[in-house]
């Protein structure tokens, strides 16, 4: 699928699809002077691999499922199923509504059947997914004889005590997540003894989701869950479902710290597809930071999507990234219908922050029954859903990762039949990328998930719960990688070393004080102050840049503005309020290298992988409208912070500069944009949020002589990002390049150089000169 495409149209072999005719109605109601549309395609339609259910499978899960209609599993399933059987690890790594669950359903589901002892236990990010799983798997063995005895259950942190009880007695199948795994099942593993020593299997649903730090602690967590299991006798097997990624193989095997197969080739149909990529116009009235052209924002310009399809009766889904947005596209959907037809109006809807499963059954019941036929929502409703009846998808503003866009894209299409997904790109250098190459979206993914448990600052922690769940031998510290990092807490005063290995010193409480969601270090809490109500936590080195006073935080699509914030106690008060702008701290920034990891000379460039201190301090935040204008730039005073982490680094000389047509006068504004740029576009080839990097550059760093451009691991120890960028370096930086000269701006805009972060208020900037930086760069590394 790689081919150029055309605008407008691709190959013209398309004709006569329902989503090509869609895409047609929409672009009808287009003004003649405006070309969204950067990109259309037709996905053909796939038809099932079906395969006979392998001998092994427990006679009654099969007929369980037959009524369950199952008739037969797909190609994939019955592969994935196979291996975890036969005991190795395996991860499914297929399409949105593939049916990943069969691949772990079979074999658990077997065990339990043929050994009346064997657990297992299901882990999910979300509570509403497990609560999904719990009930497709409660639904199969109530119609399983020989599976009665499993009692599946709930453990969360939501589960009444008495339930727990029940549940350590009784239930064979714990449906939990990474959380309840860390602090109360291995923390207590003593109690679970019969459980652990019985445990078969061990299914990591949505596996991609477990990333950068957090990933990273899932990791830790899961080796901690390994070690316990060895210690009762027991060594599971793991069955991981993943959305598409790059590698996942090897990404599953990073995860659980153990070998892990790949299921990857997908037997489940499909109907046609069409794919468009959508691109609003540059606003003629509106204009952002220093004067720049601003786009219209996705989200008006999905609403008019969305009302042009739903005129045609389309089902449709839209995706907005806020709740916020989620309310504005839903009530400009209905004032552009209630101007056509008034009763049409009245059957779209926004969607809150859905985050409870009755909520979901809900908006799945009433789009499925028609009485709603437009909907936008919140990525919350990403995971878990399951709608069959979709028209077309809307998906306003990339939503960060190529595997979140199809899982909201994949909801699209009654099976067999034709749907049309539409990507509305943002106001961001990512989404421009995308916009105008298809292929990055389409193709084989090179985004990988990313996680880094060696990390020290998270293995310490760690390694402190897994001393206290039992004492750590020098051979098992060295199996976490963490004989350095226990030396280190051994000095700090928390952990000894007695004869029969490494204990934790009395009196602490290492589970406790260790959130996996949380980030590195001390952090600080995020309190409504009306309630006391704790929203949630922020890393103590990145609290004056997410919730300085003035700053509007979202939390699971709520808004609040934060009023104060007192790093000494470690707290941020905030209050419910819902304002018109969103706010982006602005911080100055310096860079030394401590340590060149791994370094390479091309010719007049030289890259390098390196530890590094980054120096922030936040001197103000910009306000900004929807529409990209800026309101106004307010002062801060905030004390400097320091960050040990991990860069990704190219320096070049001044006569490669001078050659590419970059005089030292244009130097400056010139690696500012790219690195700019660069930051936008590494969530390509690593899984991450803008939030988790930053960059610095400079036309003359102290410590390389040389004009420099870094691109750093926002998190203290670093947790893989920068090392993917290092080593995906040549793909990074090439589509930077294609992301900014795709943009039709003239002189920068926040569609390719500008940053929402800046601490330099965007200036100076040089779109022109990056893009020669970047040439000359490229062509250095070949
Ligand atoms: N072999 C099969 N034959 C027919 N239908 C199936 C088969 N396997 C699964 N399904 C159905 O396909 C739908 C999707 O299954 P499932 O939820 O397991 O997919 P998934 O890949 O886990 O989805 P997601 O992408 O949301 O994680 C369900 O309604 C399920 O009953």
């Amino acid at each position: 699928m790689s081919t150029p495409f055309s605008p407008r149209d691709d190959s013209g072999n398309s004709g006569g699809t329902y989503g090509r005719e869609l895409l047609d109605r929409v672009l009808d109601g287009v003004p003649h002077y405006e070309t969204p549309l950067t990109f259309a395609a037709e996905m053909p339609a796939r038809t099932s691999s079906l395969t006979d259910w392998p001998v092994w499978v427990h006679p009654s899960v099969v007929s369980a499922l037959q009524q369950n209609g199952i008739a037969r599993p797909w190609s994939h399933q019955a592969a994935a199923a196979d291996l975890a059987h036969h005991g190795t690890n395996v991860v499914v790594s297929t399409g949105t509504a593939s049916g990943k669950s069969l691949a772990y359903q079979l074999p658990v589901l077997t065990s339990l059947a043929m050994d009346p002892r064997s657990t297992a236990l299901y882990l999910s990010p979300t509570k509403a997914l497990g609560a999904d799983q719990l009930r497709a798997v409660t639904s199969i063995i109530d119609s399983a004889e020989d599976l009665r005895g499993a009692c599946p259950c709930m453990f969360d942190g939501d589960t009444p005590t008495e339930v727990r009880h029940w549940a350590r007695e009784n239930s064979r199948w714990l449906f939990t997540n990474p959380d309840m795994l860390h602090i109360s099942l291995l923390r207590t593993h003593q109690r679970w003894a019969h459980f652990f020593r019985n445990l078969a299997f061990v299914v990591i649903d949505e596996c991609h989701s477990y990333r950068g730090v957090f990933g990273s602690n899932v990791a830790l967590v899961l080796r901690r869950l390994r070690r316990i299991a060895a210690r009762y006798g027991a060594d599971p097997v793991f069955v991981l479902a993943s959305a598409t990624t790059a590698d996942p193989g090897s990404a599953a095997s990073r995860l659980i710290g153990a070998p892990c197969a790949e299921v990857v080739d997908d037997g489940s149909p499909h109907g046609p597809r069409t794919i468009a990529l959508w691109e609003p116009p540059l606003m003629r009235d509106v204009t952002g930071e220093n004067g720049s052209p601003v786009r219209r924002p996705a989200g008006s310009e999905a609403a008019r999507i969305m009302a042009a399809l739903m005129a045609e009766g389309a089902r449709t889904l839209t995706f907005v990234r806020s709740r916020r947005g989620a309310e504005l596209t839903a009530m400009a959907t209905k004032r552009l219908l209630g101007e056509v037809d008034p009763e049409l109006a009245t059957r779209v809807a926004s969607y809150r922050a859905g985050y409870l499963a009755e909520d979901r059954r809900e908006l799945e019941a009433a789009l499925a029954d028609g009485t709603l036929l437009g909907a936008a929502t919140t990525n919350a409703l990403e995971l878990g859903v399951d709608i069959a009846g979709l028209d077309a998808v809307v998906v306003a503003g990339f939503p960060g990762t190529v595997a979140s866009f199809w899982q909201q894209g994949g909801r699209s299409g009654r099976r067999g039949e034709g749907s049309l997904v539409v990507l509305v790109a943002r106001d961001d250098p990512l989404d421009t990328y995308l916009v105008h190459h298809p292929s990055a979206l389409l193709d084989k993914p090179v985004e990988a998930t990313v996680t880094d448990p060696s990390n020290p600052y998270v293995l310490g922690p760690q390694l402190l719960c897994a001393a206290m769940e039992l004492p750590l031998s020098d051979a098992e510290a060295d199996k976490f990688g963490g004989l350095d990092v226990l030396a280190k807490l051994s000095e700090q005063g928390l952990i000894r070393r007695r004869a029969h290995g490494w204990f934790v010193t009395a009196g602490t409480n290492p589970h406790g004080a260790l959130d996996i969601r949380g980030g590195i270090g001390t952090q600080v809490a995020i309190v409504v102050s009306e309630t006391g109500r704790l929203l949630g936590t922020v890393d103590t080195g990145r609290a004056p840049a997410t919730v300085h006073p003035g700053a509007v935080h979202i939390h699971q699509g709520e808004s609040y503005v934060v009023d104060e914030l007192d790093l000494d106690q470690g707290l941020a008060l905030v209050h419910a309020e819902d304002p018109d702008w969103t706010t982006s701290a602005r911080e100055t920034t310096e860079i030394s290298v401590t340590a060149v990891l791994e370094q390479k000379l091309f010719g007049d460039v030289e890259v390098a992988l390196a530890e590094v201190e980054v120096t922030h301090q936040v001197i103000g935040f910009l306000r900004r409208l929807p529409s990209g204008e800026v309101l106004d730039a307010v002062e801060l005073d905030m004390p400097e912070q320091t960050l040990c982490t991990r860069a990704v680094m190219y320096t070049m000389t001044p006569e490669l500069l001078a050659q590419a047509g970059v005089p030292a006068e244009r130097v400056p504004g010139s690696l500012h944009a790219a690195e700019h740029a660069a930051i936008g576009l590494l969530p390509l080839v690593a899984i991450c949020d803008r939030g988790d990097i930053g960059g610095v550059s400079t036309a003359l760093h102290a410590d390389t002589g040389l004009p420099t451009v870094f691109v750093y691991d926002g998190h203290a120890g670093g947790a893989g990002f920068a090392d993917r960028g290092h080593a995906e370096l040549t793909r990074w930086l090439g589509a930077t390049r294609e992301a900014i000269t795709s943009c039709e701006c003239t002189s920068g805009c926040p569609s390719c150089v500008y940053s929402p972060k800046c601490g330099n208020g965007n200036d100076p900037l040089d779109k022109d000169g990056a893009i020669r930086v970047l040439t000359a760069v490229l062509d250095a590394l070949g």
